[in-house]
C-alpha cells in the first residue's frame, strides 16, 4: 500500500508458510527500517483477530477495526480523525472511498499483479495505492500509529541496508581495506589463522589462482573456497551476528599458505563507528527468526574472536583484537590493557585476529 512517491509505503504480506497470518510491514523509507505493525489472522472456523505491535499485542476482533455491511458486500471502518472509509468494489476492483462520500470518489486503489513477458521477464507486484492527499496519508498514518502505541512493543526487522545506514553513515564509518601478499619460501608458512571478521559484511578480492582460503561449515568441518574470477567472497563479521542476535552467523575462516607463488588478496571490510556498544543497539528480530536460530542449536567454530561486542564499544572491541594479534606492539603502546589480556607476559605467538 503506497503513494506515488512511495514515502508512505505498506507491505501487505501472507506466507505460504502462515497462510492463515497476513502481516503488515511499514517501510520506512529516510531510516530504512521495516517494521511489522499489524497482523492479520484468519483461522478457518475462527473469528477474525487483529493485533497490532508485533508479539506483545493484544489480538482483538477484527470487527473492532471494520463494520462489515453484509448487504453492501463492504466494510467501513474509523480512520484517525473519525472519518468513516469504506471498502468496496467497483467494477470488480477493490477500492477505499469516503463513506459519506456520495460521489465515491476512490481515495485508494487496488492495482493487480501484471506481469511484463515479453520486454523484461518480471512481475509487479499488486499494490493498492492511497491518493497523495496529505490529510488522507495522514489519517492513514494516524490511525495504525495510535494503535501501535497502545501496545509497548514494535518489532523492527532486518534488512541490510538499513543496518548499513543506521551503524555506519550516520554515525562516521571506519570502513577498511588492505592488500595481502602471502610469501612463498622455505622459512615461510605464513597463512592466517582460523578467526572472524569484525565489521558486518567483507568483501574479499582473491586477486590470485592459489587456493588456500577455507570456511568452517556449521559442523565445524573446513572447506575451500577457491577463487572463482569475476567475483567476491562475501564474509559475515562478528558485528552484524552480534546485531541479530546471532541469527546471522558470523564466518569462521583461514588461509593455509600458498604452497607456491606468492599468494595476492584484497579485503574490504565493511565496520561500524568505534563509540557503537552493540549490545545496546540490538535488533528486534521476528520471532520466527528466533525460533529457527535456536532450532539450529549450537555451531561448531573454532574462532574465538571478536566475543566482546556486547559489552564493549567497537573501538574498544578492535583495540583488543589488534593487542592479541600483534601483543608485542600492543605491550609497547597500549601496556594497561596488554597486561589485562596477558597477565602472563607476552605470549609466543600473536593470535589471528
Ligand atoms: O587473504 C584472504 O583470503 C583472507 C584474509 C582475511 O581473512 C583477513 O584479512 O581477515
Ligand atoms: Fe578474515
Amino acid at each position: 500500500m503506497a503513494v506515488a512517491d512511495d514515502t508512505i509505503f505498506y507491505e501487505i504480506v501472507t506466507r505460504f508458510w502462515h497462510p492463515h497470518l497476513t502481516k503488515i510491514h511499514r517501510n520506512d523509507l529516510e531510516n530504512l527500517v521495516v517494521e511489522t505493525v499489524a497482523e492479520i489472522e484468519r483461522v478457518p472456523g475462527r473469528e477474525p483477530r487483529v493485533r497490532f505491535g508485533g508479539d506483545k499485542g493484544e489480538w482483538v476482533g477484527a470487527d473492532a477495526f471494520v463494520q462489515f455491511d453484509e448487504e453492501r458486500g463492504s466494510g467501513t471502518f474509523l480512520g484517525g480523525s473519525n472519518v468513516r472509509y469504506r471498502w468496496e468494489t467497483d467494477k470488480g476492483r477493490l477500492q477505499l472511498v469516503n463513506a459519506d462520500d456520495d460521489e465515491h470518489t476512490p481515495i485508494a486503489g487496488f492495482h493487480p499483479h501484471r506481469r511484463h513477458f515479453f520486454v523484461f521477464r518480471m512481475s509487479k507486484h499488486a499494490f493498492i495505492e492511497i491518493k497523495p492527499v496529505p490529510e488522507i496519508a495522514q489519517d492513514m498514518e494516524k490511525l495504525i500509529g495510535e494503535q501501535q502505541q497502545q501496545s509497548s512493543y514494535p518489532i523492527t526487522s532486518l534488512m541490510p541496508l538499513s543496518l548499513a545506514r543506521s551503524f555506519t553513515e550516520e554515525r562516521g564509518n571506519v570502513h577498511r581495506g588492505k592488500i595481502i601478499k602471502y610469501p612463498v619460501g622455505a622459512d615461510s608458512d605464513q597463512g592466517v589463522g582460523p578467526h572472524f571478521d569484525g565489521g558486518f559484511l567483507t568483501l574479499l578480492l582473491q586477486a590470485t589462482e592459489h587456493r588456500g582460503l577455507q570456511v568452517q561449515n556449521l559442523g565445524g568441518e573446513w572447506i575451500d573456497a577457491p577463487p572463482v574470477p569475476g567475483t567476491f567472497v562475501v564474509n559475515i563479521g562478528k558485528a552484524l551476528e552480534a546485531v541479530t542476535q546471532g541469527v546471522a552467523i558470523a564466518t569462521s575462516h583461514r588461509v593455509l599458505s600458498p604452497a607456491s607463488g606468492a599468494r595476492y588478496s584484497v579485503p574490504f571490510f565493511q565496520m561500524i563507528a568505534q563509540d557503537v556498544v552493540i549490545g545496546k543497539s540490538v535488533l528486534a528480530m521476528p520471532v520466527e527468526m528466533l525460533a529457527l536460530r535456536d532450532a539450529r542449536g549450537k555451531v561448531a567454530s573454532d574462532s574465538v574472536n571478536y566475543a566482546e561486542y556486547g559489552q564493549l564499544a567497537a573501538g574498544q572491541v578492535m583495540l583488543i583484537g589488534r593487542i592479541k594479534s600483534h601483543p608485542d606492539v600492543g605491550q609497547r603502546h597500549y601496556p594497561q590493557l596488554f597486561h589485562q589480556l596477558f597477565p602472563h607476559g607476552l605470549p609466543a605467538h600473536g593470535s589471528a585476529y
